[in-house]
């Protein structure tokens, strides 16, 4: 196995988009599976800085947060845009699909049975941000921001994905998303990973609802 190690609990969540990344860029990488045993003797947890997972290790450097390990990836693999300008876009965009994961999070482990029929009602206004973000870059054929993929490519593909199993009409509106999806989800390496047991038998979430 390569130098990197994830170490998660055995689901999509905050892990998923580095995985894609890693699978898309010809990356090896071994999967620290964290079951629910094993969190609850606490070593795990109180070795993570702040008492959660994801946790990534790149050699002997060890990091948490899931989108500081997708940026520190970005900055080693080229995946942060050509210039200064486009790193600040990235930024910005990241942000955005990072309120919209918090916003799905809240959804499926608070508020699903209740919440699910008013969240996929107002969702059409959390994605038509992205679709207008892809309509003002190249006309929405490329990528996320720029000429070349990025760190934040594979995590608003994550995000796409996801609500894609909760609402699969979500992109009907937005074609250059929709397009966007199948356009990456075709890469050649992503696509094998995408049909890898490994993504296959991982659930999305931890408590079972998607
Ligand atoms: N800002 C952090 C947030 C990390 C995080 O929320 N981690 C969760 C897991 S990731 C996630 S989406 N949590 C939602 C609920 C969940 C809990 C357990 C397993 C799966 C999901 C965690 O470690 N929970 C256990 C604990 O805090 O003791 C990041 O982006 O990495």
């Amino acid at each position: 196995p390569g130098k990197y190690t994830l170490t998660y609990f055995p689901v999509r969540g905050r892990g998923e988009a580095t995985r894609m990344l890693l699978a898309d860029q010809k990356q090896e990488w071994t999967e620290d599976v964290v079951t629910g045993e094993i969190w609850q003797k606490g070593d795990l947890k109180k070795s993570c800085v702040f008492g959660q997972v994801p946790r990534f290790q790149d050699g002997d450097f060890v990091l948490v947060q899931s989108n500081a390990i997708l940026r520190h990836l970005a900055r080693n693999h080229g995946l942060y845009g050509q210039d200064a300008r486009e790193a600040t876009l990235l930024d910005m965009v990241n942000d955005g699909v990072e309120d919209l994961r918090v916003k799905y999070a809240r959804l499926i482990y608070q508020n699903y049975d209740a919440g699910k029929a008013e969240y996929i009602e107002a969702l059409p206004a959390q994605l038509r941000p992205f679709e207008n973000l892809l309509a003002q870059n190249d006309g929405g054929k490329g990528f996320i921001v720029g000429k070349k993929i990025s760190f934040v490519d594979y995590n608003l593909l994550d995000i796409l994905q996801l609500h894609l199993v909760l609402a699969p009409n979500c992109l009907d509106s937005f074609p250059l998303l929709a397009a966007y999806v199948q356009r990456l989800n075709a890469r050649p390496h992503l696509k094998t990973y995408l049909e890898s047991e490994g993504r296959k038998q991982r659930p999305i979430n931890g408590n079972g609802k998607q």
